[in-house]
């Protein structure tokens, strides 16, 4: 049966209480100061590689939509990410928090050393977005319901337990609190908007709990390789390598 506007949304918000990636053990041990200096960095390393990609998986998105109103609200997304002439964008930001751990922004925006699952899983995502129908990419991008309060939880989380968290190291996510709340309320109401049979709602939860499996698979393997049991895959980064001091000497 279809659920109506109110029950639906529940649902929805049900999918990421039970699912989302601020229950994974990495984010408890990041954000309670449990991290060793090369598990922050190998964090930085591979998370680079998620935000490499949100503006490709939009642009992807906006390739298939025929619709210029909706093309109109999208594109703030890849500006947000790629910035404009006033903005720097997510990515240089994200690469400020690089250099402020102690790594070389050249070798983390290369990519080299990202974790092989990490790759799979994200680029399973750009991919799910450019061959599924428009409402599961955009149900998809709805783990950003989630998304403020894992924000401000690290924010302060890593300010209150880390010697390189300033206002500049972290500025990726005091912007994302900013601009984050105006995509996923409209990505909420398309979705509420669009999803009006059974068949559709159905498609547009699974849709939202393959994205939150795409989120955990990665801190699993960060996990795996950097905190226990410690198996780095053939390739993936080496503590040690990729170093701002290195390149200084
Ligand atoms: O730090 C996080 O936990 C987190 C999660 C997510 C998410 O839920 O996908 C995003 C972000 N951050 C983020 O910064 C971001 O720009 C973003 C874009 C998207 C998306 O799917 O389009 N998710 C997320």
């Amino acid at each position: 049966m279809t659920q109506s506007r109110d029950a639906f949304e529940a649902r929805l918000r049900q999918i990421g209480a039970d699912r989302y990636h601020d229950k994974h053990p990495f984010h408890h041990l990041l954000h309670g100061g449990g991290c060793t200096p090369d598990q922050v960095r190998a964090w930085v390393i591979n998370r680079y590689y998620y935000q490499h990609s949100i503006p490709m998986k939009d642009a992807a998105f906006m390739s298939r939509v025929e619709d210029p109103d909706l093309r109109r609200q999208w594109r703030s997304r890849i500006e947000d990410h790629d910035g404009t002439e006033t903005n720097p964008g997510g990515i240089r930001r994200w690469l400020k928090l690089a250099e402020a751990v102690g790594l070389d922004p050249e070798y983390v925006s290369s990519t080299e050393g990202v974790l092989p699952a990490t790759k799979f899983a994200v680029d399973a995502y750009v991919r799910f977005v450019r061959e599924k129908t428009l409402l599961e990419a955009v149900a998809a991008s709805l783990t950003e319901l989630f998304a403020p309060a894992i924000h401000k939880n690290r924010i302060a989380g890593l300010l209150q337990n880390y010697d390189f968290a300033d206002d500049s190291s972290l500025s990726y996510f005091q912007n994302r609190l900013k601009e984050a709340p105006k995509d996923v309320a409209f990505g909420l109401a398309w979705v509420l908007d669009h999803a009006d049979t059974q068949e559709k709602q159905d498609a547009a939860a699974k849709a939202l709990t393959f994205k939150t499996d795409v989120l955990w698979s990665q801190l699993d393997a960060l996990h795996a390789a950097y905190v226990e049991p410690g198996r780095i895959p053939p390739g993936a980064w080496q503590p040690g390598t990729g170093l701002l001091d290195a390149k200084a000497a």
